[in-house]
């Protein structure tokens, strides 16, 4: 079966929270590792990383007076070829399969800042929160360099094999923060056309996603093929300042670790069609992406753990290894004497399929 086309709906997922100041590197690591083979997908409890309520807030702030203006202010700033910029409503479709009409998002994509300044053309807005921004994306490259240093132990490998790969000194990377607002569903509304994010799996190593209190629409396919939607509070006897980051597996990740870390597919739906919660019907949706990737020289060679050998051999085993794994068939899958994928065009040949229909 497409998976993608799964109609059966399961109930809210349980995802595992992760504490990422444990000093217990080791246990935390084999946590991190056990939720991102089983589900792809978990929590990192806010309270544990550098961000505060304010940090959020203000990003947040950012992105609703941004959204706020009309598409002629916007439309100087439209997304180009090096995928920066604005996407206006139905332009990227996620799952074209499932939906030609397009994805009822807008989002805009900035990409990495260099001594903390812009790489690209900004409106006004935007350009007076520079230093806001270049302190949100920094909090962002510190936590997944904690994630990733985390992944390492986890795979009983040398505890910087990622962070090596994704320090920015090292040349620049794809790195993306993406604003995105989902509109309140239309009355011409067709459920069978209309959906705010196609079904997709993420195209870099992690991404970290905010929420908002209130605006649920994120769902999981489950190992079991169910949609899942993921609730953003988790937990309602715990008080968090703001909702706890949710992070998930990339399709480059799973190609480097052969499959072993899943690149789960996901989808954001109006709440109404999947979701009970009254308060949060015909609402609008903010969400901020953090897309983390590799420099983009980075070779991907296999990542030299045990583990992930071991999980490869069970796969050749079973014979379930021919199954295409982060779009390029994994990197333990090439002879020694066959190049390299870089990180820079795993994540080109990913966006090229997205964007087929032009900018
Ligand atoms: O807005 C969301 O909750 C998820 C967005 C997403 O999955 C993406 O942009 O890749
Ligand atoms: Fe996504």
């Amino acid at each position: 079966m497409d998976a993608r086309s799964s109609q059966g709906m399961a109930k809210p997922i349980s995802l595992p929270m992760v504490d990422l100041s444990d000093p217990d590197v080791e246990t935390a690591g084999k946590a991190l590792i056990k939720a991102a083979v089983t589900y792809g997908f978990l929590y990192i409890d806010s309270r544990t990383t550098g961000f505060t309520k304010d940090h959020v807030n203000q990003a947040f702030d950012t992105s609703k007076e941004f959204f706020a203006q009309p598409n002629a202010a916007k439309e100087p700033f439209r997304r180009g070829p090096d995928n920066r910029g604005w996407v206006g409503m139905h332009v990227e479709t996620l799952d074209p399969e499932h939906h030609q009409l397009g994805d009822f998002k807008e989002a805009l994509n900035i990409g990495e800042l260099k001594d903390g300044k812009f790489q690209q053309p900004l409106p006004a807005t935007i350009i007076s929160r520079e230093k806001e921004i270049a302190r949100f994306t920094d909090l962002c490259n510190d936590t997944c360099a904690r994630i990733l240093a985390l992944l390492a132990h986890g795979l009983e490998i040398s505890s910087d094999f990622f962070t090596s790969r994704h320090d920015p000194s090292g040349g620049s990377t794809g790195n993306s923060l993406r604003l995105l607002y989902y509109p309140p569903r239309l009355p011409s509304f067709r459920p069978e056309k209309d959906i705010r994010a196609g079904a997709h799996s993420d195209y870099g190593s992690i991404t970290l996603l905010f929420q908002c209190p209130g605006q649920p629409g994120l769902e999981i396919l489950t190992p079991d093929e169910k949609w899942a939607p993921v609730p953003v509070y988790p937990d309602d006897s715990v008080k968090y300042p703001f909702p706890p980051i949710l992070v998930n597996m990339g399709d480059m990740l799973s190609y480097w670790t052969d499959g072993l870390l899943k690149s789960t597919i996901h989808r954001v739906v109006f709440p109404d069609d999947a979701q009970s919660d009254s308060r949060s019907k015909g609402q609008d949706r903010y969400s901020i992406a953090f897309f983390c990737q590799p420099v983009s020289s980075t070779e991907l060679i296999p990542v030299p753990s045990k583990i992930v050998a071991a999980y490869r051999q069970q796969k050749a085993r079973d014979g379930s290894d021919g199954s295409i794994v982060g779009y390029g068939g994994g990197a333990g899958r090439l002879n020694s004497d066959e190049s390299r994928m870089t990180a820079g065009e795993h994540l080109q040949a990913r966006l090229n399929a997205t964007f087929s229909k032009g900018f």
